[in-house]
């Protein structure tokens, strides 16, 4: 859970560093609203993504279900600054889907903490092998970070992807070329 009242204090504090006058006008309300920001970029933080996956329903195509271009947006966890993109999930079901819009809210649970790009991809494909149970999942995500674009290296346009095999993805060449094909 976070403590607004940490938040508030934490950023005074840094507004003060960085040589700013943290009562003038403009910047008096910033702590509050930084805080409650962190709710909500946050928000992943207290979540479990099994609740959303768990609603299951039986179904007799066993085929890939592919979602794409799920639009995220995240933090670095070094330096604090977002990064963001499209998550594609795909997954084999094992006799039960479930709803559509769950495994976005798989993406947003991950994506609304401090992150790593490498461990989201891991994180969303794995609780969907734990809940879901399917035959295979397969998560790529391609993004762009900040904390490269407008600082550090200063390199803007250069697309991050990541991804990750579980179950009958992992050495099936053919079931892959089908993911990349459904993606492109
Ligand atoms: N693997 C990985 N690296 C990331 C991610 N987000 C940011 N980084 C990198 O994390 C690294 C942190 O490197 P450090 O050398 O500790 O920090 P730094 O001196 O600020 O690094 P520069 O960005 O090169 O200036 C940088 O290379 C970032 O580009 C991510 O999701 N995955
Ligand atoms: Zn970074």
């Amino acid at each position: 859970m976070i403590d607004e009242k940490k938040i508030e204090q934490a950023v005074r504090l840094f507004l003060e560093g960085i040589g700013e006058d943290a009562d003038r006008e403009g910047l008096a309300e910033t702590p509050r609203r930084i805080s409650t920001m962190c709710s909500e970029l946050f928000a992943g933080l207290g979540q479990d993504a099994g609740e959303h996956l768990a609603r299951t329903f039986q179904a007799d195509n066993n085929e890939m279900v592919l979602e794409r271009d799920i639009t995220f947006y995240s933090v670095c966890e070094h330096h604090f600054l977002p990064f963001y993109g499209k998550a594609h999930i795909a997954y084999i079901p094992d006799g039960k889907v479930v709803g559509i819009s769950k495994l976005a809210r798989t993406v947003e649970v991950y994506a609304r903490r401090p992150q790593i790009q490498e461990q989201m991809t891991a994180q969303i494909a794995d609780d969907i092998m734990k809940n879901l149970k399917p035959k295979g999942v397969m998560v790529m995500i391609e993004a762009e970070h900040m904390c490269m674009t407008m600082r550090g290296v200063k390199k803007p346009g250069t697309t991050t992807v990541t991804h990750v095999c579980r179950g009958e993805f992992e050495n099936n060449e053919s079931l892959k070329n089908t993911f990349f094909h459904f993606i492109r």
